[in-house]
């Protein structure tokens, strides 16, 4: 008998506002965000430079508060999650350069196992699984003694995935980790992210500059514009238009046949 998976909803926005706080004032960032991811996609956010896009995966991620409206992990409010709870649910991949390169790669995936292990950091013999497991998935079994220092831009991205793998977590959150990479290692990237999420039920978010790769690899997009906010597959996005409204249409022009940008000449 064939037996059907039901994916449940991993990731549910609501009414978001995302900003800052200061001692004098509260500015808005993006407000309005609405949309909701089920286990095992991968989707991208998109959107112009300083549109909010960092600032909402951070928000999301629970390394800044927001302003208002709810997030729901895994169906919980993201409010009654405790910490560790939160670590071992949802892991969180930024842009900020490594304090440790010192570390091996080994040991820096280990970290991600940070959530499971004792006080004194003794890793057991499910840490030393998953940490190998991790190495598997993102082909590191030959740079994995290699001094984090030593590895290339490329390399050092999937370390950080390795790490998030290791961590274990339903939900990943990554700010574009395919920033510096030539245009060979950002599909290859995306392409990893794209079977991970399908062959492991994860759910993964990435911020991106890379909409045509997204169009062509995630399951979702959600398109963050001044104002306003589209979120669906990417074929539903084309036919409404969302891709053409994007940027200045006398810079660059959206060809829905091929999914693809032209320069204005
Ligand atoms: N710590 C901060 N305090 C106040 N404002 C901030 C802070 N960090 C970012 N901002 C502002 O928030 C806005 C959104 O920034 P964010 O980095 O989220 O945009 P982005 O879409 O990720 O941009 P990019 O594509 O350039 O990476 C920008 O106007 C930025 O100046």
């Amino acid at each position: 008998m064939n037996k059907k998976i039901i994916a449940h909803t991993a990731l549910k926005v609501k009414d978001l506002s995302i900003g800052y706080f200061s001692k004098k004032s509260t500015t808005v960032i993006a407000d309005g965000i609405n949309f909701q991811l089920q286990q095992g996609e991968l989707a991208a956010i998109i959107g112009v430079n300083g549109i909010g896009k960092s600032t909402l995966l951070r928000t999301l991620g629970n390394v800044q508060a927001k302003l208002s409206g709810s997030i729901q992990l895994d169906g919980k409010d993201l409010k009654s999650y405790t910490p560790i709870e939160m670590a071992s649910t949802i892991s969180v991949v930024l842009t900020e350069p490594l304090a440790s390169k010192n570390l091996t790669v080994i040991e820096l995936i280990a970290l991600g196992r940070q959530p499971y292990t004792n006080w004194i950091g003794r890793l057991s013999e499910t840490d030393k699984t998953k940490i190998q497991e991790a190495i598997g998935m993102v082909g590191l079994q030959s740079l994995k003694n290699k001094k984090c220092y030593e590895l290339s831009d490329g390399q050092l991205q999937r370390v950080m995935i390795a790490r998030a793998l290791a961590q274990d977590t339903s939900i990943i959150l990554l700010d574009e980790p395919t920033s510096h990479l030539d245009l060979h290692h950002k599909v290859q990237i995306l392409k990893l992210l794209k079977h991970i999420a399908h062959k492991t039920s994860k759910t993964i978010l990435v911020t991106s500059h890379e909409i045509e790769m997204a169009i062509q690899l995630c399951d979702k997009i959600l398109i963050m514009n001044k104002g306003s906010h589209e979120f669906g597959e990417p074929c539903e996005l084309i036919q409404k238009k969302s891709f053409e409204r994007l940027f200045p249409s006398d810079t660059v022009t959206f060809d829905p046949k091929t999914g693809s940008f032209k320069i204005k000449k």
